[in-house]
This record gives structure tokens, C-alpha cells and sequence, in this order.
């Protein structure tokens, strides 16, 4: 009973496509309806032209469970392409960091089709549903914690075609908080890269003078520090200037926090409860999130994403 749209994250047939399991009819109802979502924001969604496709590799579906005392660090579901070839850490594999507690793989460390890696699709929007009873929040931890940006953006966020987004423009007195993109695929003496910020007409403006070599600069654990010295070209730009999320890497850990106000301090945060009969929706590429730890209960729930086609490969 596999769903068009369903492959399973783990290359196994697990109790989402297992009929002998459970409430196969319920699991089914589920799918079907979290189909039909994916259908509706297909529709309404800006510019996200494959994903009303409902082939192979366009939804994934799992459940998770994190044991007491679990957590899951700081990280965004889908990067770009370009960030995924020097850097295992950069391509999502920082979900595996689960700690203590989790006894479900996790999702996002799964063997799901990955972009960049020569798979077809690429993680667009990222779903939630929770299945805890009566939890409190303030004795049962275990929040999704959502680093929103502050101000609102003054452009679609997330990708433009084939390119993803990777940081933002701060916003000044006279121009909203702008979404800062990587084409990978610029011609140019010494590299392929450019970064640009989008505007609300559709228009964009290149914020490097020269295409750029990706690599390693952007892998550069470090964050906004050396992101705005190395990337950005303009002193003006680049004062502006935050990455969505930081690279991770060896020395990741070694260095302060990030505050929760964001590195820039342009975020405002969101906590979730997770709880039953909650769904959630966000941008697989623009929106970090966290799990807070859980304290003394297990912590239930089926995530998703719903998949667009990689258009850059
Ligand atoms: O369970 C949640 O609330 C979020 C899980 C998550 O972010 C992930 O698995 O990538
Ligand atoms: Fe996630």
C-alpha cells in the first residue's frame, strides 16, 4: 500500500507501509490527508513549480520518538547543493547528532534523496504532526524550538529555482530584511559561485563583484564572522549580512554559543509544544529549528517532507 508519493526514509518498509502493523487504514487516512496539504500548498506556495509532483521521491513520511531526556541541535533540514559537496556535516548529517535517548533514527539522517548528491529531489517543505497527550509544556520540555527571523522578509524565502537560499540582508531604515541566494552557476575566471539578494518585485542585485569558488569558504565554521569578510563583497552588504545557519565543523563546537537572538541578532524565537494534533509547516531551507530535551516522557510524532525536484543537478 505505498503511497505514490511515499518512499520510506530508511530504504525498509516500515510500519508506515507495513499492513500487518497497527492501523494500516488510519496510517493511510493520514497519508492521503497529508497529501492532499502537500497538493494545497503546491497551489499557494510562491514559485515552488514541482512540488504539486507526486512521483517517486517527492514525500517523505516517518515517525519519531525521542526518549526522555532527549534533545536535537540547532540545524535547517535542506542545503544547498553547493555547501553539500566538501561538507558531510553541511548536507544535514548534524541530525544524527541526536543525543541521549532518541531510539528512532533519525529522519534527517536518513537516506533520503538528497540534492547535490545525485539524487532527484531535495527537502522544500517540512512537516510535523504531534501524537502527545496532555502535554505540559513547562514540565515535559521537549519543545520545537523555531528560529524565526524577526521582521518579516521582503521577498519569498527559501529558493528561486534552482538556487537555495543561504543568509539574509538585515533590514535598514529604507529596505525590508532581504533573502540572500547562491547561484551556483555563474561563468567566471575564478569560480562558479554568486551570491545575490532578492527583492519583492522579483528583481535581484549580486552582492559578490566576482563569481567565487565555493569551496571551502562557505564550509568555514566561523558563521557571520568570516561569511561577511569572505562572501560578501560590499563593507555595506556585508554589515548586513547573516547565514541562515552556521556551517558546523571540527572546531563548531569550540566557539560561543549562539545567543537567541541569533548570531546577528535579527531572530525571534518560537516554542512549540508537541502536542497531539498539532501540525506544523515551515521552509525546509530558511528556518532553523531545535528540539528542546525532553524531561521524564517520551515524546511521539510523524514528520515529513515534502519534496520539490532538484533543478540544479
Ligand atoms: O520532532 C520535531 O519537532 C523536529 C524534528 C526535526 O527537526 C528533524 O527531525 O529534522
Ligand atoms: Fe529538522
Amino acid at each position: 500500500m505505498v503511497m505514490p508519493s511515499f518512499y520510506p526514509s530508511k530504504g525498509t518498509d516500515g510500519p508506515w507501509v507495513d499492513p500487518t502493523i497497527g492501523d494500516a487504514a488510519a496510517r493511510r487516512r493520514f497519508g492521503d490527508r497529508m497529501a492532499q496539504v502537500k497538493a494545497t500548498l503546491a497551489k499557494q506556495l510562491v514559485d515552488r513549480r514541482t512540488l504539486a509532483e507526486d512521483g517517486a521521491q517527492t514525500h517523505e513520511m516517518s515517525y519519531t520518538r525521542y526518549g526522555p531526556g532527549a534533545s536535537l541541535p540547532r540545524h535547517t533540514d535542506e542545503h544547498h547543493g553547493e555547501l553539500k559537496k566538501a561538507h558531510s556535516v553541511a548536507s544535514g548529517d548534524e541530525n544524527k547528532k541526536r543525543n541521549e535517548g532518541a531510539s528512532s533514527p533519525s529522519p534527517s539522517g536518513s537516506e533520503a534523496p538528497r540534492s547535490g548528491d545525485g539524487k532527484t529531489t531535495r527537502r522544500s517543505v517540512t512537516w510535523l504532526v504531534y501524537l502527545n497527550d496532555n502535554w505540559d509544556a513547562q514540565l515535559d520540555g521537549g519543545a520545537l524550538r523555531v528560529h524565526e527571523r524577526a521582521a518579516p522578509s521582503a521577498a519569498p524565502v527559501g529558493a528561486r529555482g534552482a538556487d537555495l537560499q543561504i543568509g539574509w540582508l538585515k533590514a535598514t531604515a529604507s529596505e525590508g530584511e532581504l533573502p540572500v541566494f547562491l547561484d551556483a552557476h555563474r561563468p567566471g575566471e575564478s569560480g562558479n559561485c554568486c551570491l545575490y539578494a532578492a527583492y519583492a518585485d522579483g528583481s535581484t542585485r549580486d552582492l559578490s563583484r566576482a563569481p567565487f569558488t565555493a569551496s571551502p569558504t562557505l564550509y568555514l565554521a566561523g558563521g557571520d564572522f568570516f561569511a561577511r569578510r569572505l562572501l560578501v563583497d560590499e563593507p555595506r552588504d556585508a554589515a548586513r549580512f547573516h547565514l541562515i545557519d552556521s556551517p558546523k565543523s571540527a572546531v563548531s563546537g569550540l566557539l560561543p554559543p549562539t545567543p537567541p537572538e541569533g548570531e546577528d541578532g535579527g531572530e525571534r524565537i518560537r516554542d512549540v509544544p508537541p502536542t497531539a494534533g498539532t501540525l506544523v509547516l515551515f521552509d525546509s531551507v530558511s528556518v532553523p529549528h531545535e528540539v528542546l530535551p525532553t524531561t521524564r516522557r517520551e515524546r511521539f510524532a510523524c514528520s515529513g517532507w515534502f519534496h520539490e525536484r532538484v533543478l540544479y543537478s
